[in-house]
């Protein structure tokens, strides 16, 4: 009998792009097997009018498909990196992360060909408290205003004309075939990347070999440990929730470089920090990042982000 394997996926173009780019990486490595997509609608996308932050953070976009996992309705669950929270459920296992896409936070605007053409009191959309915070640090000039929605909502609001210009994941862009519409990449110095942004990770069941077997070929060790750096820093400095919080790792050989970075809303205050580690050690590496960040007081920064939502 030819083996199945169910895959619970949200139904924005993000997401079932990333779901169908697994079921053809599975029907690639284990011809003959039979890949189904579930389809389905989480707290995140029904949502659409109210900064992330304010209910209840990335967990809104994750925890319908584990619902389905542990239920048996679905095998697998296909998430950007980025929207799994650090803390991590019990009976599940994220074991298995794609090779990361481009990482960078993209500049897309229809007016200006860069974040420096921008005229003072240009209106910039973006809903991430991290790029907010880092892009006031640089041009506290700009008006910041909340941009929700999927990728290709955020590209419709841009062209109504709501906005000059608008700040994206550079990896959901090009997944959508929207390169062509990338003015300008944030290099990492201007906007440090959220942790695990454009890497694709695959959830399962723990208790189920049949199904991690099947998903071994589609790992991608480097990827892995650079995401195992930048979630063990962010785990360290909190919990779930949204905050301006910048983590990035690199891979140089076997040597890992894991930059961090916390911000205040206003962008008056930014904290970095950064170290190399073996990338046997990817995980003490984030830990010792998070507390050279907390040294120079992130833990009041955090603090005082979740106050004032
Ligand atoms: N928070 C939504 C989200 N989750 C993952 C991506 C982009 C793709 C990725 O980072 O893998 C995006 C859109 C964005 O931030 O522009």
């Amino acid at each position: 009998m030819s083996q199945m394997v169910r895959i619970a996926t949200r139904k924005s173009a993000l997401a079932l792009w990333q779901a169908e780019y697994v079921k053809a990486e599975l029907e690639k490595h284990h011809p003959g097997i039979m890949v189904q997509l579930v389809p389905m609608s989480t707290q995140g996308d029904k949502i659409l009018d109210t900064p992330l932050a304010k209910i209840g953070g990335k967990g809104l976009f994750v925890k319908e498909l584990e619902t389905a996992l542990l239920d048996g309705r679905a095998d697998i669950a296909v998430h950007s990196m980025k929207d799994v929270p650090v803390a991590f459920p019990e009976g599940l296992a994220l074991q298995t992360i794609c090779p990361r896409e481009d990482p960078r936070d993209a500049f897309v605007s229809n007016r200006y060909a860069s974040l420096a053409e921008l005229p003072a009191g240009a209106v910039v959309g973006t809903s991430s408290l991290r790029r907010q915070c880092q892009l006031k640090a640089r041009r506290p000039d700009l008006v910041i205003k909340d941009l929700r929605g999927n990728v290709n909502t955020r590209l419709a609001k841009l062209d109504q004309g709501d906005f000059d210009a608008i700040i994206l994941a550079a990896a959901g862009l090009i997944r959508l075939g929207f390169q062509q519409r990338i003015a300008g990449w944030l290099a990492p110095e201007q906007s440090l990347p959220a942790n695990g942004q454009g890497a694709v990770g695959i959830e399962c069941r723990a208790d189920d070999p049949r199904i991690q077997q099947l998903l071994a070929a589609l790992h991608d060790a480097d990827t892995a440990d650079r995401v195992l750096a930048e979630r063990a820093m962010n785990r360290r400095l909190q919990g779930g929730c949204q905050v301006p919080i910048g983590a990035y790792a690199e891979l140089d050989g076997d040597t890992l470089w894991l930059r961090g970075l916390v911000g205040s809303l206003d962008g008056g205050q930014i904290l970095q920090a950064e170290a190399k580690a073996p990338r046997q050690q990817a995980e003490a590496l984030g830990v010792q990042v998070a507390e050279a960040l907390l040294a120079q007081g992130a833990a009041a920064l955090l603090a005082a982000a979740y106050q004032e939502r």
